[in-house]
């Protein structure tokens, strides 16, 4: 199976925008992910696939708390910023965050945030595979998304 065939393949599918943040003993970091999936909803889990050639991957494998902050339409800027080479400062300024109970940072205008503590890692091929527990969420008032599908972004909003 030639790669590029693969990603061919998995940009069919749509998937959510998130920026993953995390903060603790090894600092502050945040990377855009799409590989975010729910695993089960008791204990609610999901989980997140990191990259180990990543340059946030030092700041994830040592610290245990994680926010999955899901974007939502109009926020294709912030996934930019979290998606390349930027540096760290300048990836968390100009947004505003703030801390639940684990103290990695939360988007304040998020269209959904789940704040979590990394309970099992899994290495597979070229990525770590980070199973976390959901101890708090909190969701934006208005429904709406951000998707990205074909190499593009695009947004998802409930009709009124
Ligand atoms: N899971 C990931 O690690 C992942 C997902 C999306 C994008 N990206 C990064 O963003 C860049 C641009 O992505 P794009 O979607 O515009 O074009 P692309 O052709 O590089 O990727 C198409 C799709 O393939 C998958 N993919 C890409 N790189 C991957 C990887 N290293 N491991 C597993 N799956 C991968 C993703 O679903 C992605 O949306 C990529 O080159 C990659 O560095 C990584
Ligand atoms: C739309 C989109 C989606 C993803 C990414 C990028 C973009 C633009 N990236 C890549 C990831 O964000 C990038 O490697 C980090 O920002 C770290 O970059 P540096 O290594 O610091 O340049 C990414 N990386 C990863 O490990 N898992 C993922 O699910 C995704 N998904």
């Amino acid at each position: 199976m030639d790669k590029t065939d693969f990603r061919d393949a998995m940009a069919r599918l749509g998937a959510a925008v998130n920026i993953v943040t995390t903060d603790g003993p090894a600092g502050r970091a945040g990377f855009t992910a799409t590989a975010v999936c729910s695993v089960t909803d008791d204990p609610p889990t999901l989980l997140v696939c990191l990259n180990r050639g990543a340059s946030v991957y030092p700041v994830f494998a040592a610290n245990d708390a994680l926010c999955v902050n899901a974007l939502g339409a109009g926020q294709q800027a912030v996934s930019g910023l979290f998606g390349g080479k930027t540096p760290m400062a300048e990836r968390f300024a100009g947004v505003a965050w703030h801390a639940e109970s684990t103290g990695a940072p939360v988007l304040d205008d998020a269209a959904v945030s789940f704040d979590c503590r990394v309970v099992r890692r899994t290495e597979v091929g070229t990525h770590d595979v980070l199973f976390c527990e959901v101890q708090s969420l909190a969701a934006h008032a208005e429904p709406h998304a951000l998707v990205y599908f074909g190499r593009a972004y695009h947004e998802l909003r409930l009709a009124p």
